[in-house]
């Protein structure tokens, strides 16, 4: 999506949501400065820094660089169902690659099956030790900055070894802006950006329901959505449904 495009769902983000642009600003800055003084990875270089196996969930035939499937994982109720039926699908033996890009607490569940997500797109509010854990066993990071998330982008940033920076701002310098609002739907723009033919949603159920994947905090295993996050869902949603009707692309979600 061109910044342009962008640019008009995300005044109307800031509006609908009472976000003030020059907090994201300010977090955007400190991220670019973070990865001035360091290697961060460029869009078109992306591909070429995934590790090259994945033998949990799928056959590893050719370079990640010429693969064009992903699935995108986000935190919603159907999730471990969800990994279930990736599973059976990729542990095919004639099954196509998948690039695995994991949405922020979805990453949680994955390494609990044993499955080290390619890419975390995280704005670093999942559970960090996970998080952690996943950059050791070679994830690359896709770090966001927002207006909501300045102390842990000071934080952690130079905790993860493989970093593309992104923006819901403006992009500049070190950083990119490829579209989208949540971690989820921002997962879908980036897999678009890489010239996906197919993706697959798993766990992507949108609603009212969160997981304690996606609230670390909850004690349940899944609790109503507060008004906010309902929102934001509903934004993802329609960012997806955008996606679909303006990209060649093929779109699956399992959760539906
Ligand atoms: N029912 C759902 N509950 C939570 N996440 C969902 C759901 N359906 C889809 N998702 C996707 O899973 C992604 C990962 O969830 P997570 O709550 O960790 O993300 P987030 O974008 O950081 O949200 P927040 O800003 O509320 O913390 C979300 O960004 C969203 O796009
Ligand atoms: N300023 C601000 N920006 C966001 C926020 C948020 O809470 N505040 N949450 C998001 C969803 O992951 C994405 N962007
Ligand atoms: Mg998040």
């Amino acid at each position: 999506m061109k910044f342009d495009e962008w640019n008009i769902w995300y005044e109307k983000i800031l509006s609908d949501f009472g976000f003030p642009k020059e907090e994201d600003e300010k977090t955007a800055a400190i991220l670019n400065k973070l990865l001035s003084v360091r290697d961060s990875i460029k869009i078109e270089d992306l591909l070429d820094n995934l590790e090259h196996e994945n033998i949990n969930v799928h056959n590893f035939h050719k370079s990640k660089a010429d693969i064009r499937n992903f699935i995108v994982f986000g935190a919603g109720p159907s999730l471990k169902k969800d990994i279930e039926k990736v599973k059976k699908i990729s542990n095919l033996e004639d099954s196509d690659d998948y690039i695995l890009i994991s949405a922020d607490g979805a990453t949680t569940a994955l390494l609990e099956e044993n499955i080290v997500p390619d890419i975390i797109v995280t704005d670093l509010d999942g559970k960090i030790e996970d998080l952690l854990l996943a950059n050791d066993l070679g994830s690359l990071f896709v770090l966001h900055a927002h207006g909501n998330n300045f102390d842990q982008i000071l934080k952690y940033t130079n905790k993860f070894n493989k970093i593309l920076g992104t923006t819901q701002s403006k992009p500049f310098s070190n950083l990119y802006n490829f579209g989208g609002f949540t971690d989820g739907d921002r997962a879908v723009f980036l897999a678009i950006t890489l010239n996906a033919e197919k993706i697959v949603l798993a766990g992507m159920d949108f609603g009212k329901i969160v997981t304690k994947y996606s609230r670390p905090n909850i004690n349940l295993e899944t609790a109503e959505a507060d008004e906010i996050k309902q929102k934001k869902l509903l934004y993802a949603e329609k960012l997806i449904d955008w996606i679909k009707k303006n990209n060649d692309v093929e779109i699956i979600n399992l959760s539906k």
